[in-house]
């Protein structure tokens, strides 16, 4: 039985599933936007500020059929954004097809570490140094989400824009612990750097999911 979970699994057919929620995007250029977030268990990126370490083991996440996951998702509402963990640690093809057929927009939020799988109307590419994203995602990107805990990352940022597509939108983010002293760094980045945009995680402000 164990043995059929994980091959169900390695298929994408089934997903450690940490928690869904109905919300409003936060952050990113949908901020504002009503959207289901489904946050799938695993990563092993290892961001030291990352805000939800409770989803790296995936093992502590039940595998969930991604029929089920879908149909739950639709009753919910139109724009569906997949996140996690590390999305892209699985195969998120059966996942996003099923979504798809319903007609749902299915955004992404990944750190691109891993090859990119499934079919996506959006997809948010926020780079982490410590492992950096697949070459393949970067012209693919609609939005690149630098976290910026301090100065170095404004340096990585626009090493990182070089890789991304023209139309892709720039979003510069302040690592929420940090926010009091990069904000300031940020600002003024910006007003000098008007290619780039502020994105803030403004759902914490909001005291919501
Ligand atoms: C928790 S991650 C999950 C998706 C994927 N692993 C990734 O990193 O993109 C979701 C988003 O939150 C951002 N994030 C995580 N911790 C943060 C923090 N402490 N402050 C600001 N943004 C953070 C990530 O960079 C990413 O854009
Ligand atoms: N409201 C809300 N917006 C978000 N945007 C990206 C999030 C994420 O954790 O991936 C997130 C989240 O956790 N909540
Ligand atoms: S890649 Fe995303 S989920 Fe993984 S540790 Fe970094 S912020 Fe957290
Ligand atoms: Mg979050």
């Amino acid at each position: 039985m164990q043995e059929e979970i994980q091959i169900q699994v390695e298929k994408g057919l089934m997903l450690p599933l940490m928690e869904e929620f109905y919300t409003i995007q936060g952050e990113g250029y949908h901020k504002g936007t009503a959207a289901y977030f489904i946050r799938i268990g695993g990563c092993d990126v290892g961001c030291h500020w990352c805000d939800v370490k409770e989803s790296w083991n995936p093992a502590i996440h039940p595998p969930t059929g991604v029929g089920q996951i879908a149909d739950n998702a639709e009753k919910f509402s139109k724009t569906i954004v997949v996140t996690g963990g590390e999305p892209l640690t699985w195969d998120m093809g059966p996942l996003t097809r099923l979504l798809k057929d319903k007609g749902l927009d299915v955004h992404i939020e990944t750190s691109g570490a891993y090859p990119l799988t499934g079919k996506w109307d959006w997809i948010c590419l926020s780079p982490k140094k410590i492992k950096l994203p697949v070459d393949e995602i970067y012209p693919l990107a609609n939005e690149l989400k630098v976290i910026v805990y301090n100065r170095d990352d404004l340096r990585f940022a626009e090493e990182q824009a070089l890789k991304v597509s023209e139309k892709c939108l720039l979003y510069l983010q302040p690592e929420w612990s940090k926010r009091d002293t990069v904000m300031p760094l940020i600002v003024d980045y910006v007003m000098a750097n008007p290619k780039w945009k502020v994105s803030l995680q403004t759902h914490k402000y909001l005291n919501i999911p």
